[in-house]
């Protein structure tokens, strides 16, 4: 019998404990959906899943390919396949210049640094951003910053665009520029959130609770379940029940 084609995320039965706490148990997640959005209270394990899939961070059992590449270990083909946008940006930017933060990536990937320049410049263009080359990112707003991130994910071309939160601390205008950007792109999209309603349209969502996928399956069963649970612990006297 032939196997069945493995799926663009394959986690299989993943645990990260780090000092014996685990802080995410048996997560086993295959799926190929275009837009998956990931819910979950604070401290439920999001972001440690989100490192995990772009291999910032190595699981301490279980299995993680992204696109058949097994990320933590080979970080140059990762590159390739998954970029993650954090929710703060200055997280993320290390150069001073635009066109110094987008090239990173390119160089890190192993491209010269002339066809680096040139996909630096593809993609401003692709943005209407061109005259930001040679801006200072520091002068940049928050919202303009996270746009520099994105647009040195875009250069890379990864299969996989993880977000974390991309839209805390941006004004409704910019969210909603931001969220017209990434519902433009060809790509596969995991967007972490605390608002439902940024997920709502999308094809397949997992809510994560105390390290585990507690939730998994369509939009609408899933966060309504999810919305309804995280009222009814919000009208709660139990002080025990607040994050942390
Ligand atoms: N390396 C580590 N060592 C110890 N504890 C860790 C480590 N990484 C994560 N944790 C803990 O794991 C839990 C989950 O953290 P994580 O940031 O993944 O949650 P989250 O769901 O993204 O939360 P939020 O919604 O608040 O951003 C937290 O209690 C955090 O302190």
């Amino acid at each position: 019998m032939s196997q069945p084609p493995a799926p663009l995320i394959d986690l299989q039965n993943v645990t990260y404990a780090p000092e014996g706490k685990a802080v995410l148990s048996g997560i086993t997640l295959r799926a190929d959906e275009r837009r998956i959005g990931v819910v979950g209270r604070n401290g439920s394990g999001k972001t440690t899943l989100a490192r995990i899939m772009a291999g910032l961070i190595a699981p301490d059992s279980g299995k993680v390919r992204i696109d058949g590449t097994d990320v933590a270990k080979d970080r140059k083909a990762a590159l390739r396949r998954v970029g993650i946008l954090f929710q703060n940006p200055d997280h993320q930017i290390i150069f001073p210049t635009v066109e110094e933060e987008i090239a990173f990536g390119l160089t890190q990937m192993g491209q010269p640094a002339e066809e680096a320049a040139e996909g630096v410049a593809r993609v401003l263009a692709r943005f209407e951003k061109e005259h930001w080359a040679r801006a200072a990112i520091h002068q940049l707003s928050q919202g303009q910053r996270q746009l520099v991130c994105l647009m040195s994910v875009l250069a890379m071309a990864p299969t996989l665009i993880i977000l974390d939160e991309p839209f805390a601390g941006l004004d409704i205008p910019t969210t909603r520029q931001l969220e017209r950007v990434l519902a433009g792109l060809d790509v596969t999209l995991v967007l972490i959130t605390h608002a439902p309603e940024a997920v709502q349209g999308y094809d397949r969502v997992l809510w994560i609770d105390e390290g585990k996928i507690l939730r998994d399956g369509a939009a609408q069963p899933v966060l309504a379940a999810f919305t309804q649970r995280m009222a009814q612990i919000g009208d709660g006297d139990d002080l025990s029940h607040l994050a942390g």
